[in-house]
């Protein structure tokens, strides 16, 4: 089982949304940008960690959705989703193929990796709700 944590990172009304690259597991499919929690590390820490290495991002981290378990056909996965803020728009692309600032209510017409399917489902619900 593989522990990731990944990044709703917010700005204004946007959020940030990443594409894996081909040379990636789970090719082409769009994700929250993160990574795999490495052993004795803290979860907010790891996240951080990522977020700076694949995007020379700061982000702010804050509350931690439902994290969801997912089994691929050659791998499982817990991912666990956190809510964070980034107080400017700016990255650096490093490892994906594709990486841009959408508004939730644009988020269903992208190629999801499946773990991500129901984080998705949940953002857009909260929003409808508002
Ligand atoms: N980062 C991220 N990975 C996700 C998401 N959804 C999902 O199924 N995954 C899967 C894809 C990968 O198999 C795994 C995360 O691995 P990764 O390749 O992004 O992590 P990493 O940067 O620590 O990997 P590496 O340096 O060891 O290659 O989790 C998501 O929203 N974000």
């Amino acid at each position: 089982m593989l522990h990731v944590v990944c990044a709703i990172i917010y700005n204004d009304d946007e959020i940030l949304i990443a594409q894996r690259s081909d040379k990636m597991a789970l090719p082409l499919k769009w994700e929250f940008p993160g990574g795999k929690v490495e052993r004795s590390e803290e979860k907010k820490m790891a996240l951080q960690r990522e977020i700076n290495e694949e995007l020379a991002m700061e982000i702010e981290v804050g509350e931690a959705l439902e994290p969801v378990i997912y089994h691929y056909k050659s791998f499982s996965i817990t991912l666990y989703p956190y809510i964070c803020n980034s107080s400017s728009k700016a990255f650096i692309k490093r490892e994906h193929r594709e990486i841009r600032w959408e508004k939730i209510e644009n988020l269903k017409k992208y190629d999801w990796a499946a773990a991500d399917v129901p984080v998705v489902k949940k953002l857009i619900t909260e929003i409808n709700k508002m």
